[in-house]
């Protein structure tokens, strides 16, 4: 049974590239590795439809936190059972996301903190109800907002589908979410918790998580 580790923090903090790295490190050290990432674009309804409302489609739907929190979850849901055998193949799965990210947005979208109502209600719905494997590990990408921002904007120049959208476009937001995952990265929220510094050496990170496992 491998461990399942997730990679948290705000759009643009280099998740994506982080994963890349650190998976190409720990397969060429002979580790059977599997990734995903959250929302699940292209391949769920329920990630293209968040994505749709985040860009002003679906109405209203976009202005109800715990609406788009349901919609992100189902979108995890779906994948539940890949996820399971994923990890009953390989030694270490790691995720780009996963249900830290609803309990960081949503909660500063409230205004609320960590030991909130509504990180409650995310645990309670995705590893309570819709039965989703616990992370092992979850790491927080603990990049300030300014730079966050200078790289999604660049990203943003670079790939026309990588357009922001409503929450990305609210710094305020992305600021009040930054407390919010060093909350629950302090308060070891669902598992324990890693904080990564914006200059983390993939190379170095992936021989401690291959040591780990
Ligand atoms: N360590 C880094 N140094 C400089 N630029 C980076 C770094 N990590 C990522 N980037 C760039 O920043 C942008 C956002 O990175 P990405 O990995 O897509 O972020 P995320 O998945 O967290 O939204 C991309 O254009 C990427 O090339
Ligand atoms: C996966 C997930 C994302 N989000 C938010 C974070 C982002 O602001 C937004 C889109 O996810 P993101 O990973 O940033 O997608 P993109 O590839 O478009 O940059 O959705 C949640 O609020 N809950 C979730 O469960």
């Amino acid at each position: 049974m491998g461990i399942l580790i997730a990679l948290e923090g705000l759009d643009g903090a280099g998740k994506r590239t982080l994963v890349d790295k650190v998976v190409a490190a720990l397969t060429a050290s002979g580790l059977r590795v599997a990734v995903g990432a959250f929302p699940r674009y292209g391949e769920s309804l329920h990630a293209d439809v968040a994505a749709e409302a985040l860009k002003g489609g679906h109405g209203d739907l976009a202005d109800s936190v715990y609406g788009m929190g349901l919609v992100f979850a189902l979108d995890r849901g779906g994948y539940a059972d890949e996820l399971r055998k994923l990890l009953s193949d390989n030694d270490i799965v790691i995720l780009d996301r996963y249900l830290a990210s609803n309990a960081a947005y949503g909660a500063a979208r409230l205004r609320q903190h960590a030991d909130g109502e509504y990180t409650q209600w995310v645990r309670e719905l995705e590893l309570g109800r819709l039965g989703l494997p616990a992370p092992d590990l979850q790491m927080l990408l603990d990049v300030p907002v300014e730079l966050a921002r200078e790289r999604a904007k660049a990203r943003e120049a670079q790939d026309a589908t990588r357009e922001l959208d409503a929450y990305e476009r609210d710094g305020d937001l992305q600021s009040r979410t930054g407390e919010v995952y060093r909350e629950l990265a302090s308060t070891n929220w669902v598992s324990r918790w890693r904080v990564l510094s914006p200059d983390v050496d993939p190379a170095a990170l992936a021989a401690d998580l291959a040591e780990w496992k």
